[in-house]
């Protein structure tokens, strides 16, 4: 919360107890049958706090409804207005709209397509093209083992509420979101300490846990929107579409709810393609499909859409780019972990200041997010509008070890437009394992080196007299152990 907010919610609740005070005061003079002039006197002094406190309560409001976080009433109209004319003129149409449409569905008309059809060529020429990627083409239909490979059937999941009485479904972190905007902007009785927590559970919001998020939802006494009844405990729901492949239904798969996996399933290939050399960069662009919980914000959040990706291999050693220095002095807003965890707001810095201090992980991820910067403000995007937020330790996805979104400020406040994750090697290992097809680069070293390994060699034999039925989580926890190598006797 700035400075002078603090301050005029501070003097806010003195005015309001000076009001209080004031009030008993000339109805302490009324009791006592006091002369009319000394009533008067004291009737005007309240008069003249209760002004004093409407002039302050204008002076908070201007300030709320200027914090990037907070919709106010013009933004919405303007909204509103935009999205009429859009839908008007056919940019986009509510999908199967004569049989009263599905939410989270929607056409492209004329003007749309030509638009998408616009920013996927300049998409391709700013990334496929001038960086030499690997494009590929993958189907929709996913057969499970490879989700189940990637954790998405585990952990690709939203937190759900339900209204106990209708079973409306909600997505509990937004509500909770909303409940604390509409707090801050509507609420200026609130006092400073109240506003700062509820900017704080905003900031960490997409850290919560379950348990986390339900209790606050009980704090805060957050009941469905449409009906005020009760909600449910939060609980994990998986977006993805689950379907079956072929006639017989033995053979079950989902719509893809990202295009990435088609790249990692098609490394040893793509590698082979590439000369057998890192790095190298492999791109695509497609549907994606997620069964969003309640979709709303109209195209910011739909049940398919399109993705555009890029999967960029590297040696986990040496993570440097060869164009960094194209990127390094580029400067914009970036909002790293630490200030969003201490209430402080997005900073202007060198993207080179970021990966030298530590703060962005390696140069790799640093370049891109240079290159999604000059991407996004050559399509016009406002640079002061435009800010890279990077991910709280629970927010990232279960496969990333750092991440940063590039969101963009509109309407609805900071909303997240490209995600840029490093996932480590989570993927290729998984659908190693899984497939039994080893997913690996090979460097070949100036020098021959000798190195020397500690390994484990579990006897079966022995494993399985002394743990019995618990032999085979032994052996799988010997499996993850890092750095040792496991033969079988
Ligand atoms: N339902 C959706 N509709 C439209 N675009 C989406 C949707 N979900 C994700 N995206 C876009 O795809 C990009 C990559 O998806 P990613 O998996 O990083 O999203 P996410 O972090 O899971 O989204 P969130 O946490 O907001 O649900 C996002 O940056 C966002 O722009």
């Amino acid at each position: 919360m700035g400075a002078s907010e603090e301050a005029l919610r501070r003097a806010l609740a003195d005015k309001q107890a000076a009001i209080d005070a004031q009030g008993n005061a000339v109805r302490d003079l009324k009791a006592a049958g006091a002369a009319k002039v000394e009533i008067d006197a004291a009737v005007e002094a309240l008069t003249a706090l209760k002004l004093e406190k409407a002039s302050t309560e204008r002076q908070l409001k201007a300030i709320v409804s200027n914090d990037g976080n907070i919709n106010t009433v013009n933004r919405d109209a303007f909204r509103q207005a935009v999205v009429n004319t859009l839908e008007r003129r056919l940019f986009y149409i509510p999908s199967f709209k004569i049989y009263r449409g599905v939410a989270g569905l929607y056409d492209y008309g004329p003007p749309g397509c030509a638009v998408k059809s616009n920013v996927l060529a300049f998409w391709r020429q700013h990334f496929v093209l001038e960086e030499n990627m690997l494009e590929v083409d993958c189907p929709c239909v996913t057969p499970e083992i490879v989700l189940k490979a990637s954790g998405h059937v585990d952990k690709f999941t939203d937190l759900m509420v339900k209204d106990e009485k209708t079973g409306t479904c909600y997505r509990a972190d937004h509500l909770l979101k909303d409940f604390c905007k509409e707090k801050l902007e509507k609420d200026l009785s609130i006092s400073a300490d109240k506003a700062a927590e509820l900017k704080h559970v905003i900031a960490v919001l997409d850290d919560l846990s379950a348990e986390e998020l339900g209790a606050k939802i009980k704090e805060y006494g957050i009941t469905a929107p449409d009906t005020k009844n009760p909600l449910s405990n939060p609980y994990p729901f998986n977006l993805m579409f689950q379907t079956s492949i072929g006639p017989s239904g033995l053979s079950p798969g989902y719509m893809r709810p990202e295009t990435a996996q088609g790249i990692f399933v098609n490394f040893k290939d793509l590698y082979y393609y590439n000369g057998n050399k890192l790095p190298f960069a492999a791109a695509q662009i497609g549907q994606a499909f997620r069964n969003e919980i309640s979709p709303r914000q109209g195209l910011l959040r739909v049940r398919e859409f399109t993705l555009a990706e890029i999967e960029h291999f590297v040696d986990p050693d040496d993570k440097s780019h060869p164009k960094y220095n194209e990127v390094v002095n580029l400067e914009f807003l970036m909002f790293p972990r630490e200030e969003q965890m201490s209430g402080q707001s997005a900073k202007r810095m060198c993207i080179g200041e970021a990966v030298s201090r530590g703060i962005v992980n390696n140069k790799t991820l640093g370049y891109f997010i240079g290159r999604v910067y000059l991407f996004l403000t050559h399509l016009g995007i406002d640079k002061e509008r435009l800010r890279f937020r990077q991910h709280l330790a629970n927010e990232m996805a279960h496969y990333a070890a750092d991440c940063w979104d590039a969101e963009i400020e509109c309407s609805y406040g900071w909303i997240e437009c490209v995600g840029i994750a490093d996932r480590s090697a989570y993927d290729l290992k998984a659908h190693s394992e899984k497939s039994g097809v080893p997913l690996v680069a090979h460097e070949k070293f100036q020098e021959p080196r000798e190195v020397e390994k500690l390994v484990i060699a579990p006897v079966k034999k022995e494993l399985g007299l002394a743990f019995k039925g618990a032999q085979k989580n032994v052996v799988e926890a010997l499996e993850v152990t890092k750095d040792v190598e496991i033969f079988y006797l």
